[in-house]
């Protein structure tokens, strides 16, 4: 198969100000831990997608998510929930690991360009590519088998800063206390940019 094209947009579709990380955030070569041990995405929950991620050069995460037959949508093919769910993942650790800024998900396309079959492993590489406000916007491309293979899929999402009330008033009161990597506690995040 050839590299696949889709239609180009513009990205990020407003005017956005360069990323500016904390001056905390884990640096390049950084494996960065589970950041909730009941989260889907990295969490050690049973058939869940056992991410697990690290920061590259330049402001990059890169993550790794090893499809088995518990993710299967059409038979010995990944399902495209899953995968994108993956890429929200992956977006969304470059977004709290790189900034620092309590943000959630707002928007997330996915363009599935090959099929991921069971037993390969998606590489994810994931950047935050600009920044209006409280909206951050970011972007990924996900390989098959290795970090140079095929691009299987590429996503962008727009992520929404929220106060950290976002997490204890709509989810669990105890939130902060149950994320199990930096940042959890309230003078580890970029609250007031
Ligand atoms: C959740 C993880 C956090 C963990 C933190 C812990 C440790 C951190 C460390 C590392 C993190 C590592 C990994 C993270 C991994 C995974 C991340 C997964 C993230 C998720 O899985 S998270 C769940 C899914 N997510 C939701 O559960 C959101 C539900 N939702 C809402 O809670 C509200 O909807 C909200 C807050 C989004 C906005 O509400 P709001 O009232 O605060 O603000 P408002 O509506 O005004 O939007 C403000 C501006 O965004 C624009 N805007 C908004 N949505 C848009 C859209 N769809 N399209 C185009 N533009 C949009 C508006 O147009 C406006 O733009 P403008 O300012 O220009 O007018």
């Amino acid at each position: 198969m050839s590299e696949k094209r889709r239609p180009a947009t513009p990205w990020p579709p407003v005017e956005t100000e360069a990323p500016r990380f904390h001056p905390e955030a884990p640096g390049p070569g950084t494996e960065l831990a589970m950041h909730y041990a009941e989260c889907f995405g990295c969490g050690d929950v049973d058939n869940g997608l056992h991410m697990r991620s690290t920061v590259g050069d330049g402001g990059v995460v890169y993550s790794k998510f090893p499809v088995t037959r518990a993710h299967q949508g059409a038979p010995g093919l990944a399902h495209g929930g899953l995968l994108a769910c993956a890429f929200d993942e992956a977006l969304g650790s470059a977004v709290g690991n790189l900034l620092r800024r309590p943000a959630v998900t707002g928007k997330l396309e996915t363009d599935f360009l090959r099929p991921v079959p069971v037993g390969t492993t998606l590489f994810i590489a994931a950047r935050v590519d600009g920044v209006a406000g409280r909206k951050i916007y970011a972007s990924a491309d996900g390989h098959l088998d290795s970090a140079d293979g095929p691009v299987a899929l590429r996503a962008r999402g727009l992520f929404v800063q929220v106060g950290l009330e976002h997490f204890t008033n709509h989810g669990d009161p105890d939130a902060l206390s149950k994320f199990t990597q930096q940042p959890r506690r309230r003078e580890d995040w970029d609250i007031n940019p």
